[in-house]
């Protein structure tokens, strides 16, 4: 079956109107080109046909490319035969004007083609740019070329490096458009507009031959050679930006044709590689979190969640306030007394004012998003709510005695959530009678700033919390992933191992900073060393008494934190752990720690390996994230994850796992499970259970199959 296409209307006053059609965003799809190219040519061989108007169907310009069809392009293709012989050789030259109509979203490939026309019209909610950088490519349709040539290059260079779209406002005082309509009168602003080029009552630009926004070649390689350093900067890993510098560099000195060809060559070579493949699979996996068989398909609607109340003022607590209030949600924050009130209040402002701060929230709006938050002493006021989250600290007959409370002031439709990281949900409901809804709402700190939420459902939740849930996701502009019940849930769960093996190579002789320092430079925003130290020691003893308790074949038993916390170092909270920290919380090496370790090794009593210490870089982290991915086969196969690409996702935006690298398991497949497998078992011949290749993993490894495949059986057991 076709995949889109577009149709051509010729209306009486000589205006062919050409429309992408390829819901939902009008992607451009083999199919979509291949009809383009021919309505196209039909508009420009009809005498009847004076100038052409293109726009996509039901309000949306295009989304660009299709993401789907970078595998799927015919391996023989000519180079350029899109971008030069078809969108520049016959669109832009052609005796006929084009004039693009957009609405909605004119992205990636869908702004080229914009540019490619001879003046745009937009509305003034529009979203337009050049986003392919975040799927490890480079525009492939001419943007490099053209864009800097319509907004100057500064403008073009922060659009295309930071993947930044602008609204239909900035992008008309910027040049890319020239006209902002409404949107009723879109199509026929876009017709007069094309009639009156052919008049000569307009000027007729072809976006590619401009020169009058582009500085002089000097300032032209200073801004370049500053944008180098920047996306360097930025991440040291990636060279498609790089390229991306180069290619624009092309054009402007050797000319845009040169460009042209030059992005065409590079685009085809960045498409192939393993990073575009990994950011590629990101951009559907984000997008599959939200389709949970037997929910999402049962034509459910959310209900309208107007209220939240909030028990606990505390980190979490705040920023989950924050992040519910700067998303228009009214929220009740409840405390035990005024000056933890007080207390947890200020941690809002104090976000909201980051927010300001950071040109990301006016000062305005700073005081209505205030205004939706009020403070309580008792649960009065929790009736209204449609929705409670409770923040309070990881004590488990605290929570339960919260919820036996919440059951009796709040209605009957009121969704009881918890924020707990790591207990059993059905603990924490058991003394009330309302277990369906009862479900689990896993922020990552700080709240209002990490984009993942972990949903968490026990076998008695209904499907309507859960949806409503997810809906409340969506409001607040978080990635949902919705996880089983288990001590840890997904994203915790499957990372301690990581924690587990950090503290276990140190005893066996390897060095805390080297350990950070390379988990850093696989991409990991910080070590688990660095981690601890933010999180705080308290946290982190708490969560591994919760780890040991459950999973005590595969924890290792270090006295490391321990021996640190009968110290007074707590972590950077105290501006001592495994760093110290200065007024900045700048974090520095501590030699003190030899000190620590050394304890920590003899009370380990264990032999030291000679062979560890020598390990490589890739061994290390080999060592530190398989046994990740080992914890992933058991949440897949155990059903408490329900796909290996939500706990990509769950990496990805929960741990830092980094992006380019698809996640944990489309890295770990990038391995092999064979592979996997066999340094696992190795290892765990002398090292123990920490390693130990669990099932799943070892099935995959002889069958030979992906860890991203769908277990049989694992689906029933949810
Ligand atoms: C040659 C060129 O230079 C190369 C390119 O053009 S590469 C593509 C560049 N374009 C992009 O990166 C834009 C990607 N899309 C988006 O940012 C957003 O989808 C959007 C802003 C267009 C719409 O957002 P939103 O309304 O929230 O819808 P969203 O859920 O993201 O997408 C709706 C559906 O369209 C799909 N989709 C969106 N853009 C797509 C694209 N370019 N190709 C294929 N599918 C796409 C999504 O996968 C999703 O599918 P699903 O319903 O089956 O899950």
């Amino acid at each position: 079956m076709a995949r889109g296409s577009t149709s051509v209307e010729v209306r009486r006053d000589g205006v062919a109107v050409i429309t992408v059609s390829n819901p939902p965003v009008n992607a451009l799809s083999l199919d979509v080109i291949a009809s383009l190219q021919r309505d196209y040519g039909e508009a420009l061989r009809r005498s009847d046909v004076k100038a052409i108007v293109l726009t996509g169907a039901k309000g949306r310009f295009s989304g660009g490319f299709d993401i789907n069809a970078f595998d799927k392009k015919p391996k023989n293709e000519k180079p350029g035969y899109l971008s030069i012989d078809f969108l520049t050789d016959i669109v832009e030259d052609a005796p006929k004007p084009s004039v693009a109509a957009i609405d909605g979203v004119a992205l990636g490939g869908g702004l080229e083609l914009a540019m490619v026309c001879h003046a745009r019209v937009s509305t003034s909610s529009v979203q337009l740019g050049l986003p392919e950088l975040q799927l490890g490519i480079i525009p492939g349709l001419g943007g490099t070329q053209r864009l800097p040539r319509l907004v100057g290059l500064p403008k073009a260079l922060e659009m295309l490096l930071m993947s930044k779209p602008l609204k239909g406002v900035e992008a008309h005082k910027f040049g890319l458009v020239d006209a902002v309509v409404s949107a009723d009168e879109l199509i026929s602003t876009a017709c007069s507009w094309a009639l009156e080029i052919v008049e000569d009552k307009r000027p007729w630009f072809r976006s590619l031959h401009r020169t009058d926004r582009l500085p002089a070649l000097e300032e032209t390689k200073k801004i370049l050679n500053f944008a180098r350093v920047q996306a360097q900067k930025q991440s040291a890993s990636l060279q498609h930006p790089l390229v991306c510098i180069d290619v624009i560099e092309e054009g402007i000195i050797s000319g845009p044709r040169a460009g042209l060809m030059k992005e065409t060559l590079c685009g085809k070579m960045l498409e192939m590689s393993q990073i575009s493949k990994s950011l590629r699979h990101v951009f559907f996996a984000q997008r599959a979190t939200s389709k949970i068989p037997n929910i999402s398909n049962l034509g459910l609607t959310p209900r309208r969640i107007h209220k939240v109340a909030i028990v606990g003022g505390g980190l979490m607590g705040s920023g989950i306030a924050t992040a519910l209030i700067s998303n228009n949600l009214l929220v009740i924050l409840k405390e035990v007394n005024e000056q933890f009130l007080d207390a947890g209040i200020s941690r809002v402002k104090a976000n909201l004012q980051s927010l300001v701060k950071r040109g990301q929230m006016t000062k305005e709006d700073y005081e209505n998003k205030l205004s939706l938050l009020s403070g309580v002493l008792d649960y009065e006021q929790f009736r209204e709510a449609d929705v409670v989250i409770e923040a309070v600290i990881e004590d488990l007959s605290l929570k339960q005695k919260i919820f036996a409370d919440l059951e009796k002031y709040c209605h009957s439709n009121c969704i009881l959530a918890t924020n707990t990281s790591t207990i059993d949900l059905h603990l924490i409901g058991q003394k009330t009678s309302c277990q369906d809804r009862i479900a689990g709402a896993h922020f990552f700190s700080p709240a209002h700033a990490m984009p993942l939420l972990e949903i968490i459902r026990t076998h008695r939740t209904s499907s309507q919390v859960v949806i409503d849930l997810l809906n409340v996701a969506k409001q607040i502009r978080k990635t949902p992933i919705v996880v089983g019940n288990c001590t840890g849930f997904a994203v915790n769960r499957m990372f301690f191992p990581f924690t587990q093996v950090a503290y276990f190579l140190v005893d066996y002789g390897l060095d805390v900073y080297h350990i950070d320092h390379v988990i850093t430079k696989f991409g990991m925003p910080m070590g688990p060393f660095r981690l601890a130290d933010l999180v705080g020691f308290g946290v982190a003893i708490a969560s591994r008494k919760q780890y040991l308790q459950s999973y005590p074949e595969r924890c290792y038993k270090s006295m490391l934190i321990q021996i640190m916390l009968e110290e007074n170092r707590t972590g950077e909270s105290s501006r001592k752990g495994f760093y110290l920290y200065d007024d900045k919380r700048k974090a520095s090496p501590d030699p003190e720690m030899n000190k620590y370790i050394e304890k920590s090794r003899s009370m380990a009593s264990i032999v030291q390996d000679p062979k560890l210490p020598k390990l490589t870089d890739d061994e290390i982290v080999e060592m530190m994230l398989f046994p990740v991915v080992n914890e992933a086969c058991r949440l897949l196969d155990e059903g408490v994850a329900m796909k290996a690409s939500d706990l990509d996702v769950a990496s990805i935006m929960g741990r830092g796992f980094p992006s380019y690298r698809g996640g944990v398991m489309f890295w770990a497949d990038s391995f092999g499970a064979k592979y996997i497998y066999d340094r696992l078992k190795d290892w765990s011949k002398f090292h123990g259970g920490i390693f130990e290749p669990y099932e799943y993993l070892s099935t995959r490894a002889r069958q030979g199959l992906s860890l991203a495949a769908m277990a049989d059986g694992a689906m029933s057991r949810l």
